[in-house]
Order: structure tokens, then sequence, then C-alpha cells
């Protein structure tokens, strides 16, 4: 940091572009880096839960004029980025730091980050994003350096409404999340203090709601690893098979949900989803196999560790044990398939952040480097969660059942 980083020096310069052209921000929020070296939005000085941080009205969202257009939002980014000082929102897009961070969609597919996944979600998937660009937007021809630029702003700092200038630099912590957001009628948007918040403190908001995307998507979408709560997703042949041949088979891991004849009246329990899945909260807490209802505060609340504790006890007695042993053996083939060990993968990484560093260093980026530490960093964790979950799968008590599921 400090006065000479244009990241953080040309903040005031975007408050009164904000505040002269309508919206209005609370001079408590300033921009800095958090632990890990992230800018993002900061609270100065305490703030009660209820301000209105931001008030960012619909004159200021960047849209298109067919705004269900995903291809013509990023066009009209573009357009935006192309016109340069005559566009309205120079002093906005000179503030946006996107080609500083690197996205699975960026990966060169030639190279070593691909593989690095060792075949965990979401290889396989890592270009879906810039593939849709390409095909769906741009009729299979190769987009500009300028074009590319305008999708990844569309794809890490978009919300549903356009591109919300102030809104977009908050980070993402569905652990320490302290805003909500309200539409306002003017087709703007107000983010509101949902906690109070202390000094220091970073300000931070959601991109993954309600346990609707998980810490893969989150990885695959921004190319972080998101911290506690994780939400991990799997899946393998033997799951796919039986989601075939019975479409409702999720449904019963859960001790009391019964089918009702033709209906599915007694379905009390809705898993969040028909893959294996894992809701980290801790090191040791986790959740195997959570409900819609265990994860429906993700992004939207704070939870205490006691609370969450007390909800997992009871959510794992609903569980059904062969549910459990069929994540069991998942897990387990899954580890065998794998190349690494967790050890050898904290050996790994902490040997390529370092051979990055060296180089950086020298004064030079390399983003392939980069982009093999992401992704060791990425499956590291996803290991992390798959061990936890055997762990607990193996300690805990679960519902004996005489059905094989
Ligand atoms: C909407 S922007 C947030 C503000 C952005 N950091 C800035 O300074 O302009 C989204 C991007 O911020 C970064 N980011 C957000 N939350 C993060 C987190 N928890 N950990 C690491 N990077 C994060 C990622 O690069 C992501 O693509």
């Amino acid at each position: 940091s400090g006065s000479d980083d244009p990241l953080i020096s040309k903040y005031p310069g975007l408050v009164s572009w904000f505040t002269s052209n309508g919206g209005k921000i609370d001079p408590r929020i300033t921009i800095g880096y958090d632990d890990k070296g992230i800018r993002g939005m900061i609270a100065s000085d305490g703030i009660p839960g209820g301000t209105v941080l931001i008030d960012c009205p619909g004159s200021l969202v960047v849209k298109p004029e067919d705004t269900g257009n995903q291809c013509a939002h990023v066009e009209n980014i573009h357009d935006h980025l192309k016109a340069g000082e005559q566009s309205k929102w120079h002093t906005y897009f000179d503030f946006d730091d996107s080609l500083g961070s690197r996205v699975p969609s960026e990966w060169r597919t030639d190279r070593r980050a691909m593989t690095e996944l060792q075949g965990l979600p979401p290889s396989g998937q890592t270009h879906r994003h810039i593939e849709w660009f390409r095909s769906h937007c741009k009729a299979g021809q190769e987009p500009s350096d300028l074009e590319i630029r305008a999708f990844k702003i569309f794809l890490t700092r978009a919300a549903d409404m356009g591109l919300i200038p102030m809104y977009d630099l908050m980070n993402h912590h569905n652990g320490k999340i302290n805003t909500r957001l309200q539409k306002s009628d003017d087709g703007g948007l107000l983010v509101i203090a949902l906690t109070d918040i202390a000094p220091n403190e970073p300000i931070y908001n959601t991109y993954a709601r309600s346990g609707w995307e998980s810490s893969v998507d989150v990885f695959n979408t921004y190319g972080f690893v998101e911290d506690y709560p994780q939400l991990w997703q799997w899946g393998d042949a033997e799951l796919d098979e039986k989601n075939e041949n019975d479409p409702l088979h999720h449904f019963f891991r859960y001790i009391g949900n019964k089918l009702n004849g033709e209906s599915s009246d007694l379905m009390t329990y809705q898993p969040n989803s028909p893959k294996y899945e894992v809701l980290v909260l801790s090191p040791d807490i986790a959740a195997l196999f959570p409900t819609k209802d265990l994860v429906s505060i993700l992004g939207n609340g704070q939870r205490s560790m006691e609370e969450w504790i007390d909800l997992i006890d009871k959510h794992h007695r609903v569980l059904r044990a062969s549910a459990v042993s069929a994540m069991q053996d998942s897990i387990k083939n899954l580890f065998e398939t794998l190349p690494t060990t967790i050890e050898e993968d904290k050996m790994i990484l902490a040997s390529e952040k370092y051979a990055m560093e060296k180089v950086a260093r020298k004064g030079r980026n390399d983003t392939n480097k980069a982009d093999v530490v992401q992704a060791v960093e990425y499956r590291l964790a996803f290991k992390e969660a798959l061990k936890l979950a055997m762990d607990i799968a193996q300690k805990g008590t679960f519902e004996e059942d005489s059905d094989e599921l």
C-alpha cells in the first residue's frame, strides 16, 4: 500500500466522481489490502448495523439496453473501455484491477495448471466461462485483448443488474459477511450494514448465496479458494447411475423422508444438491450431505460455531448410515486416483510459491507459475475437506438402516 499505489490513491477521485453523479457512500469507508494482500473495502471507523453504506443510483449502473442479454453486457463494457475518457464511467474503469488476478478461464490449456487439479472438479470445466463467451457472444471468433478484459470484468465484478460502482469493491466472505443488499426504486442498489462493523474490519459481500454456488464454483469463476464456510461438491460414476435410476435418490439420505403415494409431501429434508457434498466450518467441523435448510444462511448472515455444532449434530442424526458409507467409498476411491498426498501437496505448494516469488523479485510476473500455485492451493483445500469428511464419517454415529441406498 502507500500513497504512490494507484490502486489505493485513486480512491478519493472515484468517490468524487461517484458523489457528483448522484451516488452516496459512507465517509467511514476506505480501500486497503487485507492480510492476504487482496485489495478491498474496509471500514476506517466503527459503523453501526443498519447504516446505508452505499447508495448507487440506477443512472450509474453500467448496463446495456437489453439487460437480459449477457453478451450485450460484455459488449457494453467493451464499448466503454474503448471510449476511454469519453465514457461517463472512465474514472470507474480506471480503478478496476481485474488484470491483477487470474481465473481458471485464463489458464493456458497447454500448461501445467490444468493437470495440477489432478482430475478434481472443476477439471474439464475450467474454461467453461470463456468458451461460453467465445461460442455464444463471438460466434467462435477469437476475442481481442480488450474484449477479454471486458469479459473478465463482467465475470468477476458484475451483479445481475450490471456493473455497480463501489458495490464491486467488496470482497467475498460467507463467514464474516456484514452487508445486505436492497434494490432501489430507480433501478439502483443500496448496500446496508448487516451487523455493527468495527474499525479496520473489511466490508464483505457474498458471491455464493444460500448454497447455490459451491467453493468449486467460486474457484472456477473468481480464482480463489474461499475461507470457511466452504461447500465442496463432487460426483462419481456410481452416484450418476443412482441418480439416473431414481431422480429422488438423494432425498432418501435422510431418515424421515417418505414418498406419500404419488406425491412427495413427506419430503421434510431437502438435500442441497444431488452430489456428494460437504459443508466445512473449520479444520475439524463439517456437515456431510447438508440440506438446503442448513446452508440457507450462507451469504445471508453469520452463525456462531456453537450454533453450527448444535445444528450439525441434529443434522447428522437424520443421516442414514448407508448414505454416509457411500460417501466414504467415493472418497476412498477418489484418494486412490490422486497422485499426491496432502502432506506432499503442502511441500509442493511451498516450493512452487518460492519459485514464483524468486522470479517476481527479478521483476517478472510469471502467470503460468501463479496459475500452478493457485491450482495446488485449491486441490490441497479440497483434499483436506475430503479427509475431514472421511474422519467424520468414521467417527460419527448415523442412523442405521436396513435398506441399501
Ligand atoms: C468484485 S471484485 C472485489 C474487489 C476487488 N478485490 C478489487 O479490489 O477491485 C472480485 C475479485 O476480488 C478478488 N476477491 C474477492 N474476494 C476474495 C477473497 N475472499 N479471496 C481472494 N480474492 C478475493 C478476486 O480476484 C475476485 O475476482
